[in-house]
């Protein structure tokens, strides 16, 4: 399609170029326009940098491929005011209820408007319709991405407190324990015991599942989405060798959460791309509940606190003696265990981490 005054139309009759040119150049436009939209919402609404470059590099992969048209071509035959369509417009275009009604109206517009630039294109040019074809399926993943993204944040307050524990010596001292976290108000209530038998893991998460009940604090099972779904937790915590993101959701359904431990900025990038409500970052200091060979630390947190706003949990180490540094990296969601798990006062120590991560730090 290098040259547009002589373009192998499929034998169309010569009424029909100017019908073609009017149709590529309103989608055209509608697709630019439905994707400046989601871009502004989540580069000024959500100041999320990473979704702003994913949607920039989709928004250049379609200039690219509009240019191989002559814009002038289609300007000239562009008939503003002749457009029929401009007067037909539902009063539900007039006003969204939020957010996601605001997101998905425009994903739609966008993927609609690709889906007639990609079929009327294919009168012209099979390897232009192909690319408007590769341009829709990404934005399936970035609605995704987006939609996610928007929703978990709006899961996990601003500052949360995460706490990780095993199943303690017996079932009524878990049930004490995790009693006395749900008064403090902790956020999430992880259960990781990586000893016990399925059938206690089993007892320990439906307890768990009783405590958390009805209550602000969410409960999530790591590693065994197995367990997660049969006692009803809100979610599971996987890591980089378990199971994936999209097999976990199959396995507990839609509707629960699915977070992910992340090591480097590329993990934590992957695991926006992939949909997790949220990521686990870390290690951050040496850990008396886990060992580890290196520590990515608060350099690891600047970066995803610079770029990702899909919820994060600083986890490794973290006490009230260093809270502060987590909180000025940027980050004021922790995931923590010891410092938590072996206090006298497990209440008292949420307290302390919630108001240093509440307090104004310098650097955030
Ligand atoms: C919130 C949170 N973040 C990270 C982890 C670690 O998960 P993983 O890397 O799978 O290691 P194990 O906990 O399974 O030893 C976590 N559990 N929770
Ligand atoms: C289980 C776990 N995973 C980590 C990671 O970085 O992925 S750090 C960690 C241990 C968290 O316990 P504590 O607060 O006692 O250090
Ligand atoms: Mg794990």
């Amino acid at each position: 399609m290098t040259d547009p005054n002589n373009l192998d139309h499929g034998g169309l009759p010569p009424s029909m170029d100017i019908s073609l040119w009017r149709t590529l150049d309103a989608a055209a436009n509608r697709a630019s326009e439905g994707l400046r939209v989601i871009e502004d919402f989540v580069r000024y609404g959500q100041n999320d940098s990473f979704l702003t470059t994913e949607l920039k590099s989709l928004r250049h992969q379609l200039d690219s491929t509009l240019q191989r048209f002559d814009r002038s071509q289609a300007i000239q035959s562009r008939d503003t005011f002749g457009d029929v369509g401009t007067t037909v417009q539902g009063k539900l275009e007039q006003s969204r209820a939020d957010w996601s009604d605001l997101l998905t109206a425009n994903f739609k517009r966008l993927q609609q408007a690709l889906r007639s630039l990609e079929e009327h294109a294919k009168l012209i040019d099979a390897e232009v319709a192909a690319s408007f074809e590769r341009a829709r399926y990404l934005t399936y993943s970035l609605e995704k991405m987006v939609m996610t993204t928007v929703a978990a944040s709006g899961a996990f307050p601003e500052v949360s407190i995460y706490v990780l524990t095993d199943g303690r010596a017996d079932g009524p001292s878990f049930d004490t324990f995790v009693a006395k976290l749900v008064e403090a108000e902790v956020d999430v209530i992880q259960l990781r015991d990586k000893n016990l038998d399925d059938r206690t893991l089993l007892a320990r998460a439906e307890a768990l599942r009783k405590r958390t009940a009805g209550t602000a604090t969410k409960m999530i099972l790591n590693d065994r989405t197995d367990l997660a779904k049969v006692s009803g937790a809100d979610g599971v915590h996987v890591g980089q060798e378990e199971l994936t993101v999209s097999q976990a959701r199959s396995v507990l359904g839609v509707g629960k959460l699915v977070g992910v431990s992340t090591h480097s900025i590329e993990q934590a990038r992957q695991a926006v791309r992939d949909g997790a409500d949220y990521i686990g970052i870390g290690p951050t200091f040496p850990s008396g509940t886990k060992t580890f060979d290196a520590f990515p630390g608060v350099k690891l947190l600047r970066e995803v606190a610079k770029e990702i706003t899909l919820p994060g949990f600083a986890i490794g180490g973290i006490d009230v003696s260093n809270v502060t540094e987590v909180a000025e990296a940027g980050i004021r969601r922790v995931a923590v265990s010891g410092c938590v798990t072996k206090a006298d006062d497990p209440g008292a120590v949420v307290r302390e981490l919630r108001k240093s991560l509440t307090l104004d730090s310098p650097n955030s």
